[in-house]
């Protein structure tokens, strides 16, 4: 599954209003050219979104994000989430996720963090703010000791920065929600959707 995400290498982080309207959400990343997003707890219809999306297209790959309490990683599990993001580092709900199967990629901001995801037998976490932290130099920095843990910057990414961060080694995909504006997945025009996605890929493009 992980392998997929990092194929993928854009995780779109959605917040949505209104859970019907997550399958035509899925399906214009989809026509843009990314495969997964990670569809945020921060409103009532994150998980019947992740249900509706999970049901309408098994292909598509849904995570849920802003996990901050263990139950909902059982919530996000039973409605067919396939990862769990949290913003921070809870060791409940990253063993909750394992237990459930799930791949889990909480946040973390500093090497103590990191040493404690590496105690928790991770070795892919989120690195969140990641702009503020000091971006790409941060990252490759935490790498000097830290070689098998690789990260997901997210927080001030945006196409423009998106494949400078790709080119660092220890990245392994960027998340963030440029692609996925609040107001458009508000108003349905799931075509501006597609064509953010399709710069994002372009923008992106680096080998990997
Ligand atoms: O909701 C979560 O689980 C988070 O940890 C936070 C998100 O990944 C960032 O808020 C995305 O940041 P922007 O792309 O700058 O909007």
């Amino acid at each position: 599954m992980m392998s997929t995400l990092e194929r993928i290498g854009i995780v779109p982080v959605v917040v949505l209003d209104d859970p019907d309207a997550g399958p035509d959400l899925a399906a214009a990343l989809a026509a843009g050219g990314i495969g997964c997003a990670e569809i945020t707890l921060r409103t009532p219809a994150g998980i019947p979104a992740i249900a509706r999306i999970s049901a309408a297209d098994p292909g598509f790959l849904v995570g849920a994000g802003t996990v901050l309490e263990p139950r909902q990683v059982d919530e996000v599990a039973d409605a067919g989430a396939r990862f769990v993001v949290s913003p921070g580092l809870d060791p409940e709900i990253v063993e909750r996720a394992l237990a459930r199967g799930l791949e889990v990629l909480p946040g973390v901001a500093t090497a103590s963090e990191v040493q404690r995801a590496l105690r928790l037998g991770l070795d892919r976490v989120k690195f969140f703010p990641a702009e503020v932290l000091g971006g790409r130099a941060a990252i490759e920095a935490l790498s000097g000791p830290f070689p098998g843990m690789r990260f997901l910057p997210s927080g001030g990414v945006t196409a423009a920065n998106a494949a400078d961060y790709l080119a660092t080694p220890a990245v392994f995909a960027v998340s963030g929600s440029w692609m996925v504006p609040r107001s458009d997945v508000a108003a349905g025009d799931w075509a501006a959707i597609e064509q953010l996605s399709v710069d994002t890929v372009r923008a992106a493009a680096v080998p990997r």
